[in-house]
């Protein structure tokens, strides 16, 4: 059976620690994609490793830590990084093309639509995007950059709406514990739901050229999840191990959804769009929430922060500080402020707002 899926490739994968591409990786990566690609699958690919392919060349004696350094070695790296692929994959005779996206794109409705449209078209014409982060203009300081690409990839993949995202790494899964550090540490070959105990067991970036380790791994089969893909962290190391990850055998950790995929709208309210406040609720309203489907009234609302206005995006989360989802909110901050703890006719009778719900239940999202 021919499937859409995305497959990421971080920078431990395809370099060594001393910098520079790794060009027998990048082969046999291009074989393993070429395989899928033969099967009749739509394939896209995010790949990381331009900042450490390039400062290798530009002659910087580790990865630079300066934005500006960086940023030069992406530039320089970015151009290595997809000579190598499209060198690479046209032994296969397919054509690669490149994309870069920073999060801004994401967070823009007009930009993300151009850009699924052109994937689609390449997927169309049997080509595969390759698609990166683009590091010369994303920056560190703001939310604005991704920093590494397993969001990167889960947020093509949900939006592409693609069957499987497939996460490649040095570890062949999701531990116990960061297994180099602890010898002993236990690999989990399924998660089905990714709670907070999840999330805590991944620790940081386990070389010196990766970033992201596995909680951004984790955090990314979240997002995929949430949008209807299934998500697989391992490694694919020897010929044939792409197929066995996309058919369910692989070597590593598989999140399995049973949700069906966002359409557009409500990815860009769960995924894309900057909130701009928040909304603390009691666990009657936690309840009424994720398992009731229901709208959230004023009466569940125990504090808001920051300055929103009918229309705009909040995060809703518990008294723990857990986000919850995310929705469009009927009330100005002020108004909910006033209308915080209320029954919902004493709040009809006192404020003059567009909806009695706080955040109506088709303009919500659970994103726990
Ligand atoms: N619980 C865990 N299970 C497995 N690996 C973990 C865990 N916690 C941290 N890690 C580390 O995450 C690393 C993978 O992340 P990273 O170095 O960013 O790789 P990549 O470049 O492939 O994105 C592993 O090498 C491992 O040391
Ligand atoms: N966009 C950057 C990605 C940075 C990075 O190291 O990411 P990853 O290896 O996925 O944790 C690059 O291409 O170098």
């Amino acid at each position: 059976m021919s499937e859409r899926i995305v497959v990421k490739i971080g920078s431990s994968s395809l370099t060594s620690e001393e910098g520079g591409l790794n060009r027998d990786s990048i082969r046999f990566f291009a074989s393993e994609l070429a395989s899928r690609h033969s099967r009749g699958d739509a394939v896209m690919l995010v790949t990381s490793g331009a900042v450490a392919a390039g400062f290798r060349r530009i002659g910087y004696a580790s990865r630079p830590k300066a934005v500006h350094e960086k940023q030069a070695a992406a530039a320089v790296g970015q151009a290595l990084l997809m000579q190598a692929y499209q060198e690479e994959l046209s032994e296969y005779g397919i054509v690669a093309a490149q994309i870069l996206l920073t999060r801004a794109d994401f967070s823009n409705r007009r930009r993300i639509q151009n850009a699924l449209m052109t994937i689609e078209e390449l997927l169309n014409q049997r080509i595969i995007p390759i698609i990166n982060e683009n590091d010369t203009v994303a920056t560190d300081e703001l939310v604005l950059k991704f920093g590494d690409n397993d969001n990167l990839s889960a947020l093509v993949a949900a939006m592409t709406k693609a069957a499987k995202l497939v996460i490649i790494t040095d570890m062949d899964g999701l531990y116990t514990e960061d297994p180099r550090k602890n010898p002993q540490a236990v690999k989990i070959d399924r998660v089905e739901q990714i709670s907070e105990d999840i999330l805590k067991l991944a620790g940081g970036a386990g070389s010196s050229v990766g970033t992201g380790g596995m909680r951004s791994k984790i955090e990314a089969a979240r997002i995929a999840m949430r949008g209807g893909v299934q998500a697989f962290i391992g490694k694919v190391q020897q010929e044939g191990d792409l197929n066995l990850a996309v058919n369910g055998s692989g070597r590593g950790t598989y999140f399995d959804t049973k949700l069906h995929s966002l359409s557009m709208k409500k990815q860009w309210l769960g995924f894309h769009a900057m909130p701009q406040g928040r909304i603390t609720v009691d666990d009657g309203a936690v309840t009424a929430l994720l398992v009731g489907g229901k709208s959230l009234l004023p009466a569940g609302v125990t504090a808001t922060e920051g300055d929103f206005h009918p229309g705009d995006i909040v995060e809703v989360i518990n008294r723990q500080n857990e986000v919850l989802g995310r929705g469009v909110v009927n009330y100005a901050s002020w108004q909910l402020l006033a209308a915080a703890g209320l029954g919902t006719e004493e709040v009809a009778r006192r404020l003059e707002v567009p909806r009695i719900e706080v955040i109506h239940r088709d303009e919500w999202v659970t994103l726990k």
